[in-house]
């Protein structure tokens, strides 16, 4: 960990406090902060000045510059740590620790050397992925347009650091820019992991960050930080992990619900705004799906009045919308259960991207059984 005292060595020299915690290597995690000794409640364990943060105003005017206007702070962020000559390097005990282009490249399907595998992400995580795979070749016209000589992988190793490390900042400067593009990069802070449930606080103003105990911790204890309210497959795609226990985790249930659709039926919950974006979480499924269920249960005019009203119809309406339900469900965990079996005789891409594949497929079939237990009781 010789490379981590150093970097803690290098920010606090640039005025960043660290109170009570280290890095230390955690299983499954790569490295996370830990407790060095017991903490106390509202004890404040880091602060870092706005000085000692990578942000829009530390990018090298020559990147700035040689770049459009109005391109994304992801992507110059990312042009400045790619076109970091190691010779110069500002930021080296930052860089020393930090994962490598291959660690990425493993963990996060933007990287995934199989495409194939690609087809065997959950819906959802598809569609965030086809997003980020937007961003980033936007991101990358620009900046290979100013910068020919940058490798392409060099470029995606920023910009997947830039994507997995960075922390929401608004200032006056950045409070212009659109919301998911007030980002800066904290070396240190960037160094906790993510918890679904509590986690530290993390707040800021325009002069500083400061990560403070939510609650007291024991020595060794794992010190962890809310990333926000994530389901595993916003986690899978944008930070290349699942949690085990997520109480954010949903089901999409797009896959399943708009096939039991007509054109005339889908026609219409367009025209009401709730065709697609159905889900099923830990507790039940989405307004959206019922009203959607709804439709296939009850006469068109009765349904028009149930939307307009924000109805459900009675019980009478709700026991004929389980019972399609639970049909639909049922149906679907077959389908799962055909993609489990497939990934399980796959041989593309690395054993561990399929294992994380077919962990996340099992979540999700876990998370339909307790549904359709409760639709049966
Ligand atoms: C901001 S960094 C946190 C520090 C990082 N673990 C390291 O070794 O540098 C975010 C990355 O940490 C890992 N990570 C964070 N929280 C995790 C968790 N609860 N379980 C597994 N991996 C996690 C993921 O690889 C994620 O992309």
């Amino acid at each position: 960990m010789e490379a981590y005292d150093e970097l803690l060595r290098w920010a606090q020299d640039r005025g960043v406090e660290i109170h009570g915690i280290a890095p230390r290597e955690i299983p499954g995690k790569g490295v996370g902060m830990v407790a060095t000794k017991p903490l106390k409640a509202n004890e404040r364990l880091l602060h870092v000045p706005t000085s000692a943060l990578r942000s829009l105003e530390t990018i090298r005017p020559k990147v700035k510059k040689a770049l459009p206007a109005d391109t994304r702070v992801h992507a110059l962020l990312a042009a400045d740590l790619a076109l970091d000559k190691p010779t110069t390097k500002k930021y080296a005990p930052w860089n020393a620790i930090v994962p490598s282009a291959a660690d990425l490249a493993t963990a996060l399907p933007l990287a995934w050397s199989s495409p194939v595998l690609h087809n065997y992400l959950p819906p959802p995580a598809r569609a965030l992925l086809r997003a980020q795979q937007a961003k980033f070749a936007r991101d990358w016209a620009a900046v290979s347009a100013a910068f020919p000589a940058l490798a392409p992988d060099a470029f995606r190793h920023a910009w997947l650091l830039t994507n997995t490390r960075t922390f929401y900042h608004e200032t006056a400067r950045t409070a212009r820019l659109p919301h998911d593009d007030r980002m800066v990069l904290q070396p240190v802070a960037d160094l906790f992991n993510h918890a679904a449930d509590g986690g530290c606080e993390v707040a800021f103003t325009p002069a500083s960050f400061a990560i403070t105990a939510d609650r007291a911790y024991a020595e060794g204890e794992e010190v962890l930080i809310c990333y926000g309210r994530h389901s595993n497959d916003f986690l899978l795609v944008e930070y290349g992990f699942v949690l085990e226990q997520n109480r954010w985790d949903e089901v999409g249930l797009d896959e399943a619900v708009l096939p039991e659709l007509g054109e005339e039926e889908k026609r219409l919950l367009e025209e009401k705004g709730f065709l697609g974006g159905y889900v099923l979480d830990a507790k039940a499924v989405c307004y959206r799906t019922l009203v959607a269920l709804r439709l296939l249960c009850v006469p068109r005019a009765e349904w028009e009045r149930l939307v307009a009203e924000g109805e459900d119809g009675g019980e009478k309406v709700q026991a004929k919308v389980d019972r399609l339900l639970l049909r639909i469900l049922c149906k679907y965990r077959r389908t799962v259960e055909g993609t489990i079996k497939e990934l399980e005789g796959l041989e593309d891409g690395e054993p561990c991207q399929r294992e994380i594949l077919r962990v996340r497929w099992q979540q999700i079939r876990a998370l339909i059984d307790q549904t359709i237990e409760r639709l049966e009781y």
